[in-house]
């Protein structure tokens, strides 16, 4: 033990020693046994204590189980109130060390006489104050004062700032742990809840054309060949994303979706690269951007035919680096991730006509997937209203109705424009309106009404029509759909209903831009 005397290099020793012994501790009994170790090198006390404060609730906890003489009552003091005369209450109101060395002469305190039932004589208890907040409280009692009392008393006041802050470290350790252990659930949580439209043994084919696809899907899921899936609207390249995501060694981090067409120019950057706080009015904070969300993922670029020129260099230049800097740092951020892209468009006419890169197809076609139309598969219809029927009996709890096989053959022979979401569509309406009831081929005309061609050399021919008239008024709207001037109102029609047609179509407004 040391002597009376607290020389300034005996002190900084002890100071130096006990904070490398606590400062690296994450979990509060590794920290406070730490605490405990060091002191008993140098003082000897017969109890030692921490408190933690908690201001809100005007409550105490211990920090750590205490050390030393335990006195009955103070045993376990789990989120106790804050008794209004107890040592760590005015500790915490004056927010200076109160020393007591004859505890027999203090009778306005209500702990001390369990301290003197336990055989302790003397205490010191020493606030932590971390940015003006007081924390809690540190205590050491003794059953005999030492010699040393006052000067221990000053050198401990000196300490109890850095078990204060060691304290505020791990307390705010934990609080981050637990954020991201929470994080982590809620992540997969939602990954899971966004995969279930997508669960890869939902999705349904016979066809000998999809499954083809499927195969090639299998032949290049677990390579990081970049993938571009191209369809009519409603095929099922979203679905096929999934899939292709689902079956890599990619599938525990994210798939990320990128809707190009939704992308405005001036957010494009900090959309996909993030931003750093400041790097323009509105940046109040930094901010990862999708493609670091992607880390280890996968990127997918759906609708790739619809960015705009300017927009696909920037693509470029990151599928070509796989590195970026977030918009307002210059630092270069390494990026993994494998890309799929999809799109609707023609993109051979579209490169021919200059509109997109032939750098970038290049880039994102290292395997292309060409998913025929509905209209081309039709053993797949069958099946597809089976598990459609399937899931909206589970979801919406009603009878489903029942298909004569007229019914069923007459859907198969119908075009399907807008394709498996088209179907989908549909069995989701004759569920509402004819829940429980037998459909015939009456009712199965009267839904896709004239639309209905019989699979043959007439397919198309009506949707060609359909198709000729929007885009004409496009032409004349200058690709305005809704408003005075737009398509249609020139056509008559709520706009709503135009842009579902226009949508199934495949059809962009954008191209009729003037
Ligand atoms: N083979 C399939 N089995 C089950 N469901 C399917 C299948 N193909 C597509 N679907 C469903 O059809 C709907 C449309 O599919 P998806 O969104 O993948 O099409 P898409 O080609 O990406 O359309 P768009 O070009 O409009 O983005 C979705 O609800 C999807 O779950």
């Amino acid at each position: 033990m040391k002597s009376n005397v607290w020389d300034a290099s005996v002190k900084y020793e002890l100071l130096l020693n006990v904070t490398n012994a606590i400062i690296t501790q994450t979990n509060r009994d590794d920290l406070f046994s730490a605490l405990a170790n060091e002191l008993k090198k140098v003082v000897a006390y017969d109890r030692l204590s921490v408190y933690i404060f908690d201001p809100k609730e005007q409550a105490l906890s211990y920090f750590a189980t205490a050390n030393g003489v335990v006195p009955q009552g103070m045993e376990n003091p789990a989120g106790r109130p804050l008794d209004k005369a107890s040592v760590a209450q005015r500790t915490i109101n004056i927010r200076k060390p109160l020393i007591i060395k004859d505890l027999a002469t203090v009778t306005n305190f209500s702990t001390v006489p369990a301290m003197l039932r336990a055989g302790l004589r003397a205490t010191m208890a020493f606030p932590l104050i971390v940015r003006n907040d007081v924390l809690g409280t540190m205590h050491l009692s003794f059953k005999k004062p030492p010699d040393d009392f006052e000067s221990l008393s000053e050198m401990l006041a000196d300490l109890s700032h850095q078990v204060a802050i060691a304290v505020d470290n791990m307390l705010a350790h934990t609080r981050l742990r637990n954020l991201s252990d929470n994080l982590e659930k809620q992540k997969r949580y939602l990954q899971k809840q966004a995969h279930r439209d997508y669960l890869q043994e939902k999705f349904v084919f016979s066809s000998k054309q999809m499954g083809q696809v499927i195969h090639e899907i299998n032949l290049v899921a677990k390579s990081d060949a970049p993938v571009l899936i191209t369809g009519e609207t409603g095929t099922g390249k979203d679905y096929l994303a999934h899939y292709i995501h689902d079956s890599s060694l990619r599938r525990d981090s994210l798939l990320v979706k990128i809707n190009c067409p939704a992308l405005a120019s001036s957010l494009f950057e900090s959309e996909l690269f993030g931003h750093s706080r400041g790097a323009f009015t509105g940046a109040h904070d930094n901010r990862m951007g999708r493609f670091e969300m992607a880390e280890g993922g996968t990127i997918f670029l759906d609708e790739i035919g619809d960015l705009p020129l300017g927009l696909q260099a920037k693509l470029l230049h990151v599928l070509q680096d796989h590195a970026f800097e977030r918009v307002g740092d210059s630092r270069t951020i390494q990026a993994d991730f494998r890309v799929i892209a999809a799109t609707n468009h023609d993109l051979d006419s579209a490169m021919e006509s200059g509109a997109f890169r032939h750098d970038l197809f290049y880039r994102l076609a290292t395997v292309t997937l060409q998913i025929p139309p509905l209209r081309e598969r039709t053993e797949d219809i069958p099946l597809l209203i089976e598990r459609f029927i399937s899931e909206e009996e589970t979801n919406s709890n009603m009878a489903a109705p029942s298909f004569d096989a007229s019914a069923i053959d007459m859907l198969c022979g119908y075009g399907w424009p807008g394709n498996v979401r088209e179907l989908k569509n549909f069995i989701r309406r004759i569920f509402l309106l004819k829940s429980g009831k037998r459909i015939t081929e009456r009712e199965v005309a009267q839904y896709i009404g004239d639309s209905r061609q019989p699979c043959g050399e007439d397919v198309g021919s009506l949707t060609e029509m359909e198709r000729k008239i929007i885009e004409k008024a496009l032409q004349e709207c200058g690709g305005f759909v809704g408003g005075k001037r737009g398509a249609a109102h020139r056509l008559n029609l709520p706009t709503s209903t135009l842009q579902y047609r226009i949508k199934k179509l495949g059809i962009n407004p954008k191209h009729f831009a003037r």
